[in-house]
């Protein structure tokens, strides 16, 4: 082991009921919202591929003039409450709300910058819009927040001349001031989620950074910070030089899933994706493909089967509409989670071997294990490898317990349960109540009849 000043403070998963909260999230809800919607991916009628939110830094981009877009920043169709309820019927539990993005503009009226909402014709504080509308929803908030900031005149890449250290001792105060600022300002908030901390300039902040940690955690205790906001004082960033996750959930499955539990190292973490390849921020011009209600279905189960959170990105128009194909998916999504959201919320890895016709997740705690079922066999027999010493007592469907199953053993610990031919065209669940023959309860593990 590495003598750390600031690497991790702590081994292994939080145990507090806020973090235990967090972990049963399953579901989830991005929106990157800023002055990158108004230009949505085009700029003079060119339209450019990259992720619309990074549009200012491409080449052909007049930095100055896209810096002024604050003036023509006025979203007149912008409803936090009629967002919020697009994520209640979706059944996300939880949203990540982009407060300042790379670009450095403000949706809250910051004391220690101008380029805020504040200065723009729209004027009104949207942060405290979105928090009070979620919160009204009973929808946890995190609040996103980029450290890279391209518009404050003190930000760095990197530290390599004396003026450049004695402007980021300047940045590493205005950042320090709108966290606390935005802790005091929105006191519900459950976390934040930090972003742009890749460049050597704030990987050498390590002491500084893990000083901020400890006082933000210690003004809003019970804060949900992830991996990505600081490094130790080797430069390790999401883990530090012993290995060790930084902060209380590893935030680096960004447009990916892992794909077996070892990924994870027994971590909380959550996915964070985009429907189409790679647009955060709204673009209006949505190439290659974009994923379906289904498909981003069988996401959320995937994620939650490995112990993990979803959390589907929104890019509301410049207007401050949500586009329809994003309200659609979000309806879509929203029908199959008032069926099934049994085998979503509070679920976590089941220790079930994965079987090709989808995924095993078991409610928090308990012998309750469901099956996601997303491909159906030919022959329409659903394999089942039981942990061992684990039977099962009964299996039926989550959307009518009355349809049951009989699962045929074939061999130890293993199982077919045979589906009726019926023509799901929906993923579908089948609970599985489980028998854990323990020692301590002294009974001789007997095969449960059926
Ligand atoms: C290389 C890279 C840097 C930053 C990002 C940002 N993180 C996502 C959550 C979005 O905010 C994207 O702009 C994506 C890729």
């Amino acid at each position: 082991k590495i003598a750390l000043l600031h690497g991790a403070h702590r081994v292994g998963k939080r145990t507090d009921a806020t973090m235990e909260k967090w972990r049963g999230y399953g579901l989830g809800q991005f929106i990157h919202w800023g002055l990158y919607a108004i230009p949505g991916g085009a700029w003079n009628g060119k339209q450019y591929n990259g992720a619309a939110e990074w549009i200012r830094s491409w080449d052909g981009i007049p930095k100055s003039t896209y810096d002024s877009l604050n003036y023509s920043f006025n979203p007149t169709a912008f409803d936090a409450k009629a967002w919020a309820k697009t994520a209640k019927q979706m059944g996300a539990r939880y949203v990540t709300f982009t407060t300042k993005h790379h670009d450095g503009f403000c949706l809250w009226p910051s004391k220690y910058t101008k380029y805020t909402v504040k200065n723009s014709p729209y004027k009104k504080d949207i942060v405290k819009a979105v928090v009070d509308a979620y919160d009204q929803e009973g929808i946890d908030v995190i609040l996103y927040f980029s450290v890279m900031d391209w518009n404050h005149p003190d930000w760095r890449y990197d530290i390599k001349t004396k003026e450049d250290s004695i402007a980021f001792e300047r940045f590493k105060k205005f950042t320090r001031n709108q966290l606390i600022e935005l802790l005091t300002n929105y006191p519900t908030v459950k976390g934040l989620w930090f972003d742009g901390t890749w460049d050597k300039s704030w990987v050498k902040q390590a002491a500084f950074a893990d000083e901020l940690e400890t006082e933000m955690r210690r003004l809003r205790p019970g804060l949900i910070i992830g991996s990505r906001f600081r490094a130790d004082e080797n430069g390790k960033r999401h883990f530090d030089s012993n290995g060790v996750l930084m902060g209380d959930y590893e935030q680096g499955w960004e447009r990916k899933i892992p794909s077996k539990i070892e990924d994870v190292h027994g971590n909380d973490w959550d996915c964070v994706m985009t429907v189409p390849e790679n647009q955060w921020g709204y673009n209006a011009a949505w190439n290659g493909h974009l994923k379906t209600g289904t498909e981003l279905i069988e996401m959320t189960a995937r994620c939650v089967s490995l112990g993990g959170n979803f959390v589907l990105n929104f890019g509301p128009k410049g207007d401050g509409a949500i586009r329809q194909e994003e309200i659609k998916l979000a309806e879509e999504i929203g029908d199959w989670m008032k069926v099934n959201q049994e085998a979503i919320y509070n679920c976590e890895y089941a220790g079930f071997d994965k079987q090709d016709w989808g995924y095993f997740t078991r409610k928090t705690g308990t012998d309750k294990v469901y099956m996601v079922v997303f491909n159906v066999p030919l022959s329409g027999a659903l394999r089942i490898k039981t942990p061992s010493k684990t039977a099962i007592k009964k299996a039926y469907m989550l959307a009518d317990a009355e349809e049951s199953f009989v699962p045929e053993e074939i061999s130890a610990d293993e199982y077919f349960l045979h589906l009726k031919k019926s023509t799901n065209s929906k993923p579908f669940v089948i609970v599985l109540e489980t028998l854990k023959a323990t020692q301590d309860n002294g009974t001789k593990y007997e095969k449960a009849k059926i």
